[in-house]
């Protein structure tokens, strides 16, 4: 390791200091080229379980395993250098006991080298995130819409469209950073409740599909891309990479077709 352009990554009281401040540029990534496009613009990066629906094709986030997610964890920390790297938890690896979550959260850690991991709950999950942050495991809540209840909430669903609830999201929100969270996801709710929640909390809150109340915002590379055919309502495709794709593997497509490709300047020639 030189100590000569050795870059600090950006740490978690790095990101816990933005609160109200500059907001938290997030996004997916699951490969260590899109994590080295992805690391001149980013704060953080979360290896996201959505890699499983994302990458491999799974309808739900639910078979994702502790292997997949280090495998691709490793990758990411291989392309970044400044960003924060942060793993979610998959299903099925943190829920049944603090201890439980402790063990695979660092063997998480241990295998990838990356800085914190994220898992998905509220109040339920306060005693196991303190058990976490209290022993070295720095923790990224994730509450409102939490993928891995997709069977539980019969779906995908916005939370928060009924006002009766939101006092319930807030305490989710207080839970989580009482027991010692450094930021927090919140996806899938209605603005005036991302609104609150943010005011409430002295932690950074990280929106989608959450509005601008937030304290930062974070979306599925692929998808503000436009990689996929289709994709939530909250995402803005900045740019039509699926087309690009379609157009240039056309172009090649027809080339060796009608043998243009490979061309002089792609075949190697024989000592004169
Ligand atoms: N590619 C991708 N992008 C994501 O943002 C994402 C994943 N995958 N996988 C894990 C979760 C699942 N997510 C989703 C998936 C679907 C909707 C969805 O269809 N929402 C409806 C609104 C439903 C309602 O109104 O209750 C929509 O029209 O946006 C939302 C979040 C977000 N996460
Ligand atoms: C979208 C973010 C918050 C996530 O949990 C994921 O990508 O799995
Ligand atoms: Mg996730």
């Amino acid at each position: 390791m030189s100590a000569q352009n050795q870059q600090r990554r950006i740490s978690t009281t790095d990101i816990l200091a933005q609160k109200g401040g500059d907001p938290i540029v997030a996004l997916t990534a699951y490969t260590a080229p899109m994590a080295r496009l992805l690391d001149a613009h980013a704060d953080l990066l979360l290896v996201g379980d959505s890699v499983g629906m994302v990458l491999h094709g799974m309808e739900t986030t639910l078979p994702v395993s502790v292997d997949m997610m280090v495998m691709h964890g490793q990758a990411v920390m291989r392309g970044s250098q400044k960003a924060l790297v942060a793993i979610d938890m998959p299903f099925g690896s943190y829920e049944e006991s603090p201890q439980q979550a402790y063990r695979n959260a660092v063997d998480i850690m241990q295998r990838t080298g990356c800085t914190a991991i994220k898992l998905e709950g509220g109040r339920h999950m306060a005693p196991t995130i303190a058990f976490l942050t209290s022993r070295g495991v720095p923790v990224m809540g994730h509450i409102g819409l939490t993928p891995q209840a997709v069977q539980v909430d019969g779906g995908f669903k916005v939370k928060g469209r009924d006002e009766e609830r939101w006092t319930e999201l807030e305490a989710d929100g207080l839970a989580v950073q009482d027991a010692g969270a450094f930021c927090v996801v919140l996806e899938g709710i209605v603005e005036p409740l991302a609104a609150r929640v943010s005011n409430a909390l002295t932690i950074p809150t990280i929106g989608i599909g959450a509005s601008s109340a937030c304290d930062g915002q974070i979306l599925v590379s692929e998808d503000m891309l436009g990689f996929a055919q289709r994709v939530p309502k909250f995402v803005k495709r900045y740019a039509e990479v699926g087309q690009m794709i379609d157009e240039a593997v056309g172009h090649y497509a027809r080339e060796v077709r009608d043998r243009s490709f490979p061309g002089p300047n792609h075949v190697y020639q024989s000592k004169k």
